[in-house]
């Protein structure tokens, strides 16, 4: 993990006084973020703070205005096996000529694993990871026929399928119910522990990932803050962020905000 022990480590990601804008439009400015392998960091804040612009820029997709962004110390370059990526959700065709686990084999990296294609142990690979999404059962099913659920979780197990340094996740819990959120964020959780995977974990919403989360970047309006979510997540930081009253409310371990912006409602949170 990052902060204590994992301070000695090289970070895998690396951003130094990193700035984008659109237009007179600043997303975020002077960004410092060194990312470890095996931690987990929350990206937070309103519709159109940069969220996905972030992962764009680590993805390859996106130039920085300025500064620089580094994965092991190399520039970033597109299609970088290093990253995995849940995108967010967009529905597949439904003639698309894919089946579930054909999708899963996608991602399969048979270069890094030692195998190959249709053979007996990718075929076991491919059966573990539709079986650890729970999508076992809609293995052979067209991908355009599932649910944007079923879809989801397809992706998930796909971006998994290379074992990533680094794994970028846009809201990958969207349209999942509550128990494929747990399995889907558990899953993701135990590839950052278990195999060392720094994540980049995209939401709203913490609370279904609170327990997993080592950092949080909050962006809005421009600014960052990015620290411990106990530090992160306070009524004084987020009504600096949002330059306006906004309370955080522990209950239960779960993280209520109240008071957000009209605009940014999208990220309210239930009381459970
Ligand atoms: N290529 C581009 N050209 C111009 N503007 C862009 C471009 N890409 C993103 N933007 C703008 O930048 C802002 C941030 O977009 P981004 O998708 O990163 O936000 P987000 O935080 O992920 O939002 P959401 O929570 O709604 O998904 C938006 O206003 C978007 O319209």
């Amino acid at each position: 993990m990052a902060d204590d022990d994992g301070a000695a480590a090289h970070p895998v990601v690396s951003l130094r006084s990193a700035s984008l804008a659109f237009g007179p439009r600043t997303l975020w400015h002077d960004l410092d973020l060194d990312l470890h392998p095996g931690e987990f960091l929350a990206v937070l804040g309103p519709n159109g703070s940069g969220k996905t612009s972030l992962l764009k820029v680590l993805l390859g997709l996106q130039d920085l205005d300025s500064g620089t962004a580094t994965i092991q110390g190399q520039p970033l370059h597109r299609g970088s096996r290093d990253f995995g990526y849940i995108p967010q959700q967009k529905s597949f065709a439904p003639e698309t000529p894919l089946r579930a686990r054909d999708l899963v084999g996608l991602g399969v990296d048979g270069h890094r694993w030692g195998l190959r294609r249709g053979g007996a142990r990718y075929r076991r690979t491919v059966d573990a990871l539709l079986e650890k999404v729970g999508a076992s059962t809609y293995a052979d099913a067209p991908v355009g026929r599932l649910s944007g659920g079923e879809q989801q979780r397809l992706r998930a197990a796909q971006a998994l399928a290379a074992d990533p340094k680094v794994l970028l996740c846009d809201e990958p819990l969207l349209s999942l119910d509550l128990h494929h959120q747990q399995a889907v964020s558990r899953l993701i959780n135990a590839q950052c522990r278990e195999h060392n995977t720094a994540v980049v974990f995209v939401t709203h919403e913490i609370n279904p990932i609170i327990d997993y989360v080592d950092r949080v970047l909050y962006l809005a309006g421009g600014r960052f803050r990015v620290g411990r979510p106990e530090d992160v997540m306070t009524s004084e930081v987020l009504s600096d962020l949002y330059d306006s009253r906004v309370d955080v409310i522990r209950n239960n371990g779960r993280i209520v905000v109240v008071g957000l912006p009209d605009a940014t409602t999208h990220h309210h949170i239930e009381v459970g």
